[in-house]
């Protein structure tokens, strides 16, 4: 078996054997008038396993987006993707040999981490990633969906922008130039690259299919949200996503979907872990919650520069003792020293404070999930009692992170 690196050449080879993988038939562009997912994929990055009499067996990509970081700083993010093996060739080690090739090249590269969207729980923990970033669905009946006057006051909850509902195939522009704004001021969250809009890859509201966008402007006219959506039958709206820069812009597009007319049940995906809007129904319990999921998976390759490169918002101290068994690393000793919402990190001899596997600092680095609770859960090992309540203190972000891109 090799695993060897793919060229434009590969393609369809590439595409073909996914797609043997996941069971599927490739669609034509044209099914889906003019966009197909896999047109975003980038050829010079993706991984083929080929057996010794020269069959594809296997594939593996990695998509170059941007990953927003707590703090607002933006890092390249490998976007691993497309991972597949054919059934006739399964445990028999071809998805490890795939995943030693992709992260050994990918920290060559000098990567922080990548990133990945996983198909089953149990397939990538061993490869060192961790769970980071959480989303749910909310599902609303439309007679239910009242909301309630702001206790704060504010004036009553009005919305000093306004919306306008446009159709999805005369505002791509607008959308891309609105989401770009959005993703670099939400942590977690990761670019859109151009060639994806232009290609119509991924799914709506950048696939061809048809959707309502209702686009809001702030008081100044400016575009700072979008909710794309469309109408089902009998009468169920569907939300694919709400983008918005701020939670007035959120606010408002979430009032247009949910005082719909002519509509029975609206559903809402992608809602962030912790969101405000179940608390601005004036019923409680108006939303049906759930399933909530795991989104991305987080995979550091650099300790050092991933610990330096995100903002903290409280000062301190902390001795991480990280393994790594995947990439044969570890135990290193990490001190995380953070003064104003900068940090250093060196490799040290002190004691550490905790001792984690990288997919577990995978799971808590953009702050999605704090350390004390995978110490509670018996994952994190702390080695004093004080020890997770410092680290919570560190990690503690301002916002939940959140990624609502499919890839
Ligand atoms: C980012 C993405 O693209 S997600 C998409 C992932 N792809 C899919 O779900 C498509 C359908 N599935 C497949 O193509 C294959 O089953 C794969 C890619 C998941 C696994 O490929 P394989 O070559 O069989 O994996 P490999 O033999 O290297 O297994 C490595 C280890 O993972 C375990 N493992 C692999 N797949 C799974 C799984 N789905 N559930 C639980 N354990 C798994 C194996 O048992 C093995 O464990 P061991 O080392 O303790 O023996």
């Amino acid at each position: 078996m090799e695993i060897r690196p793919t060229t434009d050449q590969d393609r369809d080879d590439f595409v073909d054997t996914m797609h043997t993988a996941f069971g599927r038939f490739p669609e034509t562009p044209d099914e889906h008038g003019g966009g197909v997912w896999w047109a975003a994929l980038e050829m010079d990055r993706g991984v083929l396993a080929v057996t010794e009499d020269g069959r594809p067996v296997g594939t593996a990509g990695a998509y170059s987006f941007e990953l927003t970081l707590p703090g607002g700083a933006l890092v390249p993010a490998a976007g691993v993707t497309a991972v597949g093996v054919v059934p006739s060739h399964r445990r028999r080690g071809v998805l490890s040999a795939m995943m030693r090739h992709q992260l050994t090249e990918l920290r060559a590269r000098g990567e922080i981490l990548s990133v990945l969207l996983a198909s089953e729980a149990m397939i990538y923990r061993r490869f060192g990633y961790g769970p980071a970033t959480y989303s749910g669905r909310l599902t609303v009946p439309r007679h239910r969906a009242a909301f309630a006057a702001p206790r704060a006051g504010g004036e009553g909850g009005a919305d000093a922008g306004s919306v306008e509902v446009l159709r999805s195939d005369r505002c791509r522009a607008l959308l891309e130039e609105i989401y770009d704004r959005y993703r670099r001021v939400q942590p977690g969250a990761l670019s859109r690259p151009g060639h994806w809009w232009k290609a119509g890859a991924g799914q709506p509201p950048i696939a061809p299919a048809p959707r309502h966008i209702a686009v809001h402007r702030d008081a100044h006219g400016t575009p700072d949200g979008y909710v794309s959506y469309a109408i089902s039958d009998p009468d169920v709206l569907k939300v694919d996503e709400i983008i918005a820069v701020d939670d007035a812009a959120y606010t408002a597009l979430a009032r247009h979907v949910l005082e719909h007319d002519l509509v029975g049940e609206i559903v809402i995906k992608h809602v962030p872990a912790g969101h405000p809007l179940r608390w601005q129904f004036a019923d409680f319990r108006a939303a049906e919650t759930g399933p909530d999921g795991d989104w991305l998976w987080v995979r550091i390759l650099d300790v050092p520069r991933a610990l330096t490169a995100r903002g903290w918002r409280t000062d301190g101290d902390l001795v991480l003792e990280v393994t790594d068994p995947f990439l044969g690393s570890g135990p290193e000793r990490h001190l995380l020293s953070v003064r104003d919402g900068k940090a250093d990190c060196v490799r040290t001899d002190r004691a550490p404070d905790l001792s984690l596997d990288v997919s577990d600092l995978g799971s808590v680095y953009l702050g999605g999930t704090t350390p004390s609770t995978l110490v509670r859960a018996g994952h994190i090992k702390a080695h004093h009692a004080e020890a997770p309540e410092l680290a919570d203190t560190l990690f503690r972000t301002e916002r939940a992170p959140h990624c609502l891109h499919w890839f």
